[in-house]
């Protein structure tokens, strides 16, 4: 609960802050707010009378929401500037002088509406002292009485004090719905609450104890012990850990039963004595003679009356069934027969005064509002358990890899994954940029949605799914265990883990003339499927990727994977040519060399002659963008500022891969395409046989919607095989072997440090011994002598500084670091290790 400041600034709330924004006098217009939200009373009334009123804010609200023309008056002991449309007066609402005025404004209107927000003013108002908040809400109420029609309502705040239950009990006679609510911006910390009597009975005649605070504060100060829940509920006993309750000064309390049938509260004689006796008293009773005989009065119901405080509700009930039939029996009125009463009843005088509900019937209705409330809430409750349980199982289900997360509706995820509709990946894959950027989407959405169609995902006939539901969901099992199966399997097998890794980091083994190479001249063939005129593809220039691959490395270099790529990278391999050389690029730069030499083009197979056109049309348009860039039509579809070229930079690409000769360098690295390039060159086959090859089982292949399982067994078995001959064998061989020969580049590195540094002391030696030679001080042999024992000193290898071995016990117990007070290197054994390694060495001496 939060503190409230003492002071008054802890008063200034956001109810204050919002009250002074729109301009009302004082916060608790919002009581008055919310308390009209909830039952809407305002809205409805045309007469309304505000007690004790000031500063007015209740007032201006009333004047806000009220229908145009209502009358509205409000009177407080304190003077309340005026409002527009709000009669105001100074006056004490305890006093016939309030209650005059009133009468003069109202002439012969009634209140609809009667409002109490009064609050005595202790110490600034002296007439008040003597009231307290409860006697000034039943002052208020007395007004009402007096003022209010018929159903109007009358709202009143009220503090929870001893007089709290008397107060809403008064209310109870006099109006058909009464409620206490507390409005939000009434303070927590304060005991204040709003009681909304609504349905105003309007008795002809009041009795005036209802109205006198004394009568009704002195006789209903105790509330009356609720009995009702002894008898409805008698399972559930209150301990009275204060004694005995108040008037309830005998333990053992009993009532003869003729009294229990004349009774019109059964339920307070149930609830609060132990026996129901059928003892005759000294003058007797005819009554309890006559029920004593009575068939009604069967065994069982005697046996319930020895013993009250022992009953179920069964037994209470029971006892409340006889007395009724008894008192039918006896011409009592029963509820029947009050019913029937009442009807025939002049309506003047069943108006005279406030009734007092029957209450074994409310009660009796109450219990069965509640039973089905119960009900109700076990009913939900169970439904909730049941509906967590079965998330739960969905949520293990798919930590077990055995349902799609999609299938329980945790991740609204599309068949791509979550985002999909944002994934970069795939657009870019597919070359959707340059569509996008020249307005084709209409066409790559139709052939995207020609091939959800095909593949039953937006499909027209929501039949299709129903009948493919237990299809999918076998399948989707299979999956699960299929995604199990190969997580035991990566546990087990490192070498399946590395590749599992590398196919999660797109860093797939590359497959010769290779999958690569297959999916670019698929793409390119979807894009020319998809675009009529693929010449202004061109036009745009070479298309962007969207997702860049922030090492700037271009993905397919080599035909190397990228952690390949970058252990090539390595400075080691920089002088061996070959090793980052884009083969496929090169080859297709070849083509086009050739093609350009020899104009053979019916010799390229197709996707390759494609990919040298591109490129020529590629390098055809860079040399156009070098000569004048500003002649581009197509600038301002460009992004990006066209640079100038320098002319010496032209071919920086090709220049490395250039033999002396200005021939193309390329070097082939794998067997298979070594054998293919042998076998062109020496004409074994032609360009026709090339594409025939092409033609195969493998360039088909189409995986879209296979399962992994699936895909990753066929990608075990069916591999191309392209035949090897022994000669590239042998040479590729040759190739790794002369690679596996180079040390490391650390070793290396190490080595030409030690060279380097033995250089060094050479040369210091060197300068030394010169000095020394130079010396004219000294004979020829002791120069000698000293050059010697200088050389001979150089030459001793430093002796190998001690390992000193540290025990981990006592204060080296669980040392991290260094131990205390040890230089040098150091080890750290503990005290087993030591014996151990004592022991070994003493098992190898003796050998
Ligand atoms: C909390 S204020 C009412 C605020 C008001 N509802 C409003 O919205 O501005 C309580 C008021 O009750 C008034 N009051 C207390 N005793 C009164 C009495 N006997 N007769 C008239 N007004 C009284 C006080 O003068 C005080 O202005």
């Amino acid at each position: 609960m939060a503190i409230q400041k003492k002071n008054g600034k802890g008063r200034l709330d956001k109810w204050y802050k919002l009250a002074k924004e729109k301009g009302y006098r004082a916060r608790a217009a919002f009581k008055l707010i919310q308390l009209n939200k909830k039952y809407g009373f305002l809205e409805k009334s045309k007469v309304l009378l505000d007690l004790c009123a000031a500063p007015g804010s209740w007032c201006q609200v009333a004047a806000e929401t009220m229908p145009q023309g209502s009358l509205i008056v409000g009177v407080d002991l304190s003077p309340i500037k005026p409002i527009p449309r709000v009669i105001t007066f100074q006056s004490d609402i305890t006093t016939d002088q309030c209650r005059a005025t009133i009468r003069q404004h109202f002439k012969t209107w009634k209140a609809d509406t009667v409002l109490h927000d009064g609050a005595p003013n202790v110490g600034t108002a002296w007439v008040q002292d003597s009231f307290n908040q409860a006697e000034l809400a039943l002052q208020s109420m007395k007004l009402a009485t007096e003022f209010l029609a018929e159903g109007g309502t009358f709202v009143t705040k009220v503090f929870r004090s001893k007089d709290y239950n008397s107060l809403l009990w008064v209310f109870k006679q006099l109006f058909a719905k009464v409620e206490a609510t507390k409005p939000p911006s009434s303070r927590n910390v304060s005991a204040e609450i709003f009681v909304v009597c609504r349905g105003f009975k309007a008795p002809k005649k009041i009795d005036p104890r209802f109205l006198d605070p004394r009568s009704v504060f002195a006789e209903l100060k105790d509330p009356a012990p609720n009995n009702e829940v002894k008898v409805f509920n008698p399972e559930v006993k209150r301990r009275q850990r204060g004694g005995y309750e108040e008037d309830e000064y005998l333990q053992f309390k009993e009532i003869s039963a003729s009294e229990f049938i004349q009774t019109l509260d059964p339920i307070a004689v149930l609830g609060g004595y132990n026996k129901l006796n059928f003892k005759q008293p000294p003058n007797g009773d005819v009554a309890l003679a006559a029920l004593d005989k009575m068939p009604e009065t069967t065994d069982e119901i005697r046996t319930c009356c020895a013993d009250l405080k022992v009953l179920g509700r069964k037994e209470f009930k029971l006892l409340l069934r006889w007395r009724l039939k008894v008192r039918e029996k006896f011409g009592f009125p029963t509820k029947k027969t009050t019913q029937d009463k009442e009807k025939s009843a002049l309506p003047e005088e069943t108006s005279e005064v406030a009734d007092v509900e029957s209450m074994d019937e409310e009660l009796k209705l109450q219990e069965e509002l509640q039973a089905m409330k119960d009900r109700d809430s076990n009913k939900r409750k169970r439904e909730r358990r049941r509906e967590n349980e079965k998330k739960q199982k969905e949520i293990v289900r798919m930590q077990l890899h055995m349902v799609a997360p999609m299938d329980i509706g945790i991740e609204q995820t599309g068949p791509q994954g979550s985002d999909a509709m944002f994934a970069l990946k795939p657009i870019d894959k597919k070359a959707a940029i340059s569509k996008i950027a020249k307005g084709r989407m209409a066409v790559l959405s139709e052939a995207e949605a020609k091939k959800d169609r095909d593949s039953g995902i937006g499909s027209s006939g929501e039949t299709d799914d129903e009948s493919d539901e237990e299809e999918d969901r076998l399948e989707r099992e299979l999956d699960g265990m299929y995604n199990q199966y190969t997580e035991r399997k990566a546990e087990a097998d490192a070498k399946y883990r590395a590749k599992k890794a590398r196919r999660e980091h797109k860093d797939d083994d590359w497959e010769g003339v290779s999958a690569d190479e297959q999916q670019s001249d698929e793409d390119d063939d979807k894009l020319e499927m998809d675009s009529s005129d693929d010449s202004d593809e061109e036009d745009m220039g070479p298309s962007k990727p969207l997702v860049t691959d922030l090492d700037n490395t271009p993905e397919e270099s080599g035909g190397l994977s990228k952690r390949a790529k970058s252990f090539f990278d390595q400075d080691i391999f920089k002088d061996i040519p070959g090793i980052l050389d884009e083969p496929e690029e090169d080859a297709a730069e070849a083509v086009g060399v050739e093609m350009g030499e020899t104009s053979e083009d019916e010799d390229i197979p197709p996707p390759k002659r494609q990919k040298a056109q591109s490129k020529a049309a590629k390098k055809q348009k860079r040399a156009v963008e070098t000569e004048d860039p500003s002649d581009s039509e197509d600038d301002d579809r460009r992004p990006f500022e066209v640079v100038k070229r320098n002319d010496q930079d032209d071919d920086w690409e090709d220049k490395d891969k250039r033999k002396p000769d200005g021939r193309l360098d390329i070097d082939i690295i794998t067997a298979e395409a070594m054998t293919l390039a042998h076998q062109l060159a020496t004409g074994q086959k032609s360009t026709y046989d090339v594409i025939d090859d092409g033609f195969n089982k493998h360039a088909l292949r189409d995986r879209d919607g296979l399962p992994d399982w699936f895909v990753d067994d066929e990608g075990q078995h069916d591999k191309p095989h392209k035949p090897i001959t022994k000669a590239a064998a042998l040479a590729i061989k040759e190739k790794l072997r002369a690679y596996n020969a180079r040390p490391i580049k650390k070793v290396r590195e190490a080595k030409a440090r030690k060279k380097f540094k033995t250089a060094q002391r050479f040369e210091k030696l060197k300068k030394k011994s010169d000095l020394l030679a130079n010396e004219e001080g000294m004979t020829e042999k002791e120069k000698a002598d000293s050059i010697s024992k200088l050389l001979a000193k150089a030459g001793r290898k430093k002796p190998r500084e001690q390992v000193r071995v540290v025990v981990a016990k006592g204060t080296n117990k669980g040392v991290q670091g260094r131990p205390r007070g040890v230089k040098g290197r150091y080890k750290i054994v503990d005290a087993r290790m030591k014996k151990e390694m004592r022991a070994l060495k003493r098992v190898a001496k003796r050998k």
